[in-house]
């Protein structure tokens, strides 16, 4: 046993799922009618209600303890202070200093970090506004009104997605257009319909050695020049977002035309840096300022709200719940709403990269399961596919749905369907249905008792799945930077518990180094192969494919 699994409150959680295991949600709600106002919490354009989960007081007073023994509230302090939480990089981890609105200093290192954040603010305000107007030309004097954002992994995702989010505030006159993957369709397909004239290429790597972006880049460089441009045009077409500005300016980036950011934002939570940039280009200014302000709202709920009332903390505990108390290993996100249709793909990164860890502390192996797989799609399409499993399946998936209450320029009907299937949803998987009401249903049908009875049993639903449910009054840009920050400080707190680095990606890194070595093999069709053996037969087989 670890110290986390001793502890007293750890085994006062696991005794009382086995009695929530003995009862039913359904049975909870008719019998105390006030159940979904006290289980639910508004905070920055965010209504929880978590009402239909496996709780009762008790479960949540003592997931409270469980916070407050895992020093959930020192650890968050720690983070918000500049203190080296990432311990195997030696980093400290302030994104929160780049959406820092309070005027407060931010320490790094004995330096306060605000006057740089605040300048890069206003390089990407001046920047957009360059852009917007017009005034920013490309080579030839044509506006730069196609704009190519070219970055993987947190650097894509956050800006893609986000920007996806938002369509309802896109700027008319720019077209921002991502691409992230080293699969060359990509960026062809993308180049393809583009005019190199008028075209600005956003290059987006906090390191700059990722082989995705930096070839991605070096393929829009070659397209650029054969179009007609010179290399002494670049400068007008090419800008970098990066914190290695040496290994940006020996690739060709003007230092002008280098967006910096630092050592202390992680990838993943890189989109409030200038890796935001294209969101804000896509936006404009004042609307991707106003994510940044959704989101220090958020961080300022999270640092001041007590544990009952504060949304970080209560969903983190909930996945806490079910992830080390009922065995749930994954977690679906199920936006019902189009534009959200991409959130999980984002939060699927955020949570997997920084929980999907097996050490606590400095060396102690886990004797608990930790970050669960994310995963979903919008609604309503999965309920024509996945949900069925999520009602009938073995596997417990505890669901976050989402709805906007308002949305723009909509036929009212569609947006009435779409809240009605998610509701429905919920409370489906919530009661479920018994076996005698699926027997009643079948009365006058038609059937003998075998078949009535056969049917009733298949078309039973158990029901006690656990769901939130999140409300927005709209998907507006400070209600979006509210909601990413609140998933952002859920994956801490839970990584808080568990004792793992949230903020490091090893598993990540020997994917890049061996997919390098890999590479040297391919491109070198004489060297030995060295690897195992079915490593060495699919290079084999590539090479004399492509030979
Ligand atoms: O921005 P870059 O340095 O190019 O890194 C891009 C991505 O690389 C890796 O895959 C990391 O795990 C991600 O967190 C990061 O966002």
């Amino acid at each position: 046993m670890t110290a986390l699994t001793d502890t007293p409150t750890w085994q006062t959680l696991a005794s009382l799922a086995e009695d929530v295991k003995q009862q039913h949600m359904r049975d909870w709600f008719a019998s105390d009618t006030s159940r979904a106002s006290k289980y639910q919490q508004t905070a920055c354009g965010i209504e929880l209600d978590f009402s239909k989960n496996l709780i009762t007081d008790d479960v949540l007073k003592a997931l409270f303890a469980l916070a407050d023994e895992s020093q959930v509230s020192q650890k968050r302090d720690a983070m918000f202070k500049g203190d080296i939480i990432n311990h195997t990089e030696k980093r400290a981890v302030l994104h929160t200093a780049l959406r820092n609105f309070s005027g407060e200093p931010v320490y790094v290192d004995g330096q306060d970090v605000m006057p740089e954040v605040l300048a890069c603010q206003d390089k990407i305000k001046n920047f957009v506004a360059s852009i917007h107007s017009g005034e920013r030309k490309g080579y030839t004097g044509k506006a730069l009104k196609q704009i190519v954002s070219i970055g993987i992994g947190g650097s894509f995702l956050g800006p893609k997605i986000m920007s996806e989010a938002l369509k309802p505030y896109w700027f008319d006159g720019v077209k921002v257009h991502f691409v992230a993957n080293v699969d060359g369709c990509h960026i062809q397909d993308v180049l393809a319909s583009l005019d190199h004239e008028e075209t600005l290429v956003v290059m987006s790597s906090k390191s700059f050695t990722t082989q995705e972006t930096l070839q991605n880049t070096l393929t829009a460089k070659d397209w650029f020049l054969n179009a007609g441009g010179t290399q002494q045009d670049i400068a007008k077409h090419f800008i970098a977002v990066s914190s290695n500005i040496k290994a940006a300016t020996d690739f060709g980036m003007a230092e002008d035309n280098i967006f910096p950011m630092w050592d202390w934002v992680g990838g993943r939570y890189s989109l409030w840096s200038a890796i935001g940039l294209p969101i804000a280009l896509t936006l404009g200014y004042d609307n991707y300022r106003q994510l940044l302000e959704g989101a220090f709202e958020m961080d300022e709920h999270f640092k001041a709200a007590p544990a009952e009332q504060n949304l970080p903390m209560l969903t983190a505990l909930l996945g806490v719940w079910y992830i080390n108390f009922f065995g749930a290993q994954s977690h679906v996100l199920l936006p019902y709403y189009h534009y959200l249709r991409g959130f999980p793909a984002y939060v699927q990164q955020l949570d997997m990269e920084s929980n999907g860890k097996n050490i606590s502390g400095d060396t102690t192996a886990v004797d608990y399961a930790t970050g669960p797989i994310i995963w979903g799609s919008e609604g309503t399409n999965g309920q024509h596919s996945f949900h069925q499993l999520i009602h009938q399946g073995t596997l417990l998936i505890p669901a976050d749905f989402m709805l906007p209450l308002n949305v723009p320029k909509q036929d009212n009907t569609h947006h009435a369907m779409l809240a009605s299937n998610c509701f429905g949803q919920t409370q489906a998987l919530m009661q479920g249905k018994t076996f005698d009401e699926c027997y009643a249903d079948l009365e006058g049908k038609g059937l003998d008792e075998a078949e009535r009875v056969k049917l009733a049993t298949h078309k039973t639903m158990p029901g006690n799945k656990p769901s939130n449910t999140l409300l927005f009054e709209q998907m507006d840009p400070k209600t979006l930077g509210s909601l990413v920050a609140m998933y952002e400080h859920k994956v801490f707190v839970q990584g808080a518990i568990w004792g793992v680095n949230s903020f490091d990606q090893w598993g990540v890194e020997l994917g890049k180094e061996l997919g390098n070595q890999v590479l040297d093999k391919i491109v070198n069709t004489d060297a030995a192969l060295s690897f195992d053996s079915s490593t060495n037969a699919l290079i084999a087989r590539f090479r004399q494919a492509n030979s």
